[in-house]
């Protein structure tokens, strides 16, 4: 697959249904301070450290979208009860969480995993610890990503795990039959298709009668920040976690402490909104970064430096400036983050690799294969590699960025909307996944301060839509 010319999406285009978005195109370069809500990968693993904890806990600013009141839900199925209780969060209450009674005899439930990596690989081995059984299932697309490794995983474990036929399950919807016990103990796995796969198994490990040894084997794990993470949130909950051996995770068995704790904003969602200040050689402020994080998001710093831009993180506050130019540069294992690396790539003036991102396959939807189509449909020139993306400088003109129920598919279309007039995102609201207030938060960045004439930048023209106007229309399919 090569050629800047081609327009044709190489894959099915789903259309999602929801509203069709006109993109503020960015009549002069952004200068915003922006805060964005809690971090989706924080809070869905406190949620359910909670729910596994040895008392009522609480989290503090929680993201509230689609993935986190998928979990909620489930965590209720499964007998934990979630409280909204007032807090100074700025994008909704805080939570309060008694944990789920694994003693107590419970009913069958359904849980709707909806497209969220977390609930569907996170609940399982927790259902697996209560008695009953629990069918897992979800969106449609959810029904492709990869799920073999926990479903091996706890049938490892000694749990069971069926089709809801009663013949074997490969992939959702699938039954937990759990028996209110998970012996654990040592467990190889393949880990490839997603960390969360062993996130997920860490997690619940210690209150697997035995604990867990967790061990991986074949092709890299990708996204071990991720894992990280999970290890961090797990020790600072008073879990031993033994990770000293590359590809083995050791979790002693015992309780969980329950909590009080603040969750960061999700610097993976960050990334757009700094990408705004390269797309239109603006500023973007983005104040609370933390001095320390688990998050992946972090690699803002080094990446958009060697994008071209000017970073700094003083007192607290991390100032992007966009330079005169998005430099195209060589990237390993973005992991979440590809889909806005891509959106600035396409805006660069020098080629882009890629690589290290091949599960993306298995994201919320082919990922790789998306981005090159939506990428090559606006007159750019992206190529799919066996492990990742190569992205060449084109001209690129308007037209419709298709979101396949993918969040960061409609956020990497905002971006290129803001550089090329023109760009209209289907499904807007797939956004609600992690940030249901998305376009009102885009508009209102937009409608900050501005810093003079935009000239120069990436695909810049005048005769585009202003910014900040009502942006939102019907779906034209
Ligand atoms: O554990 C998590 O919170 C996540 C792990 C990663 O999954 P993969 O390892 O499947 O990439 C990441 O991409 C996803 O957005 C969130
Ligand atoms: C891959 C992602 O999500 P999930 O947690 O559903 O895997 C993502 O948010 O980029």
């Amino acid at each position: 697959m090569t050629g800047p010319t081609s327009t044709a999406a190489p894959v099915p285009v789903p259309s999602t249904g929801g509203a069709q978005w006109r993109a503020p195109f960015a009549e002069r370069p952004v200068d915003a301070t922006v805060t964005v809500p809690g971090s989706k990968s924080l809070t869905n693993r406190y949620l359910v450290l909670a729910a596994l904890a040895d008392g009522p806990s609480r989290l503090r600013a929680p993201l509230h979208s689609r993935d986190s009141a998928l979990m909620i839900e489930a965590l209720r199925q499964l007998g934990a009860t979630i409280t909204e209780v007032p807090g100074d969060g700025a994008f909704g209450p805080d939570l309060e969480i008694s944990p789920i009674s694994l003693d107590a005899p419970a009913a069958g439930t359904g849980i709707d995993c909806g497209l969220a990596g977390t609930v569907m690989r996170f609940v399982p081995p927790v259902a697996a610890l209560r008695h009953g059984t629990t069918l897992f299932d979800g969106d449609p697309h959810a029904r492709k990503r990869p799920m073999g490794t926990i479903i091996e995983a706890l049938a490892g474990l000694g749990v069971g795990v069926t089709a809801p036929d009663g013949g074997p399950a490969a992939a959702l919807p699938f039954t937990v039959h759990g028996t209110g016990e998970v012996r654990g103990g040592h467990l190889i796995i393949d880990a490839s298709a997603s960390s969360q796969f062993v996130s997920a198994l860490l997690l619940a490990g210690a209150r697997f009668t035995d604990g867990l040894h967790l061990e991986h084997t074949g092709p890299p794990v990708p996204s071990l920040d991720h894992i990280n993470m999970t290890v961090a949130v797990l020790r600072g909950a008073g879990v031993s976690v033994d990770d000293s051996r590359p590809d083995h995770w050791i979790v002693a068995p015992g309780s969980i402490r329950a909590f009080d704790h603040r969750i960061e904003q999700d610097l993976s969602n960050a990334g757009p909104f700094l990408a705004a200040a390269l797309a239109t050689r603006g500023t973007v402020r983005i104040p609370d970064w933390p001095a320390e994080t688990t998050q992946v998001g972090d690699l803002w710093r080094s990446i958009l430096t060697t994008m071209g831009a000017t970073v700094t993180l003083q007192d607290g506050i991390l100032t992007v400036t966009g330079g005169p130019e998005i430099r195209g540069a060589d990237f390993d294992e973005t992991s979440e983050l590809a889909p806005t690396v891509a959106a600035l790539c396409a805006l660069a003036t020098g080629p882009s690799r890629l690589g290290g991102i091949a599960h993306l396959r298995g994201h919320e939807t082919d990922r790789l294969a998306a981005l090159v189509a939506e990428i090559n449909r606006l007159g750019g020139d992206a190529e799919e590699t066996s492990d990742g993306l190569i992205i060449r400088p084109a001209a690129l003109h308007g037209g419709v960025v298709h979101s396949y129920a993918d969040h960061r598919m409609a956020t990497a279309g905002a971006i290129l909307g803001l550089a090329v007039p023109g760009v209209e995102v289907e499904d807007i609201g797939t956004t609600a996944k992690t940030m249901p207030d998305f376009p009102q938060m885009w508009s209102a960045m937009l409608e900050q301060g501005s810093a003079g004439d935009r000239t120069g930048s990436a695909g810049a023209s005048t005769d585009s839509p202003a910014a900040g106007k009502d942006n939102t229309h019907g779906a034209q399919h």
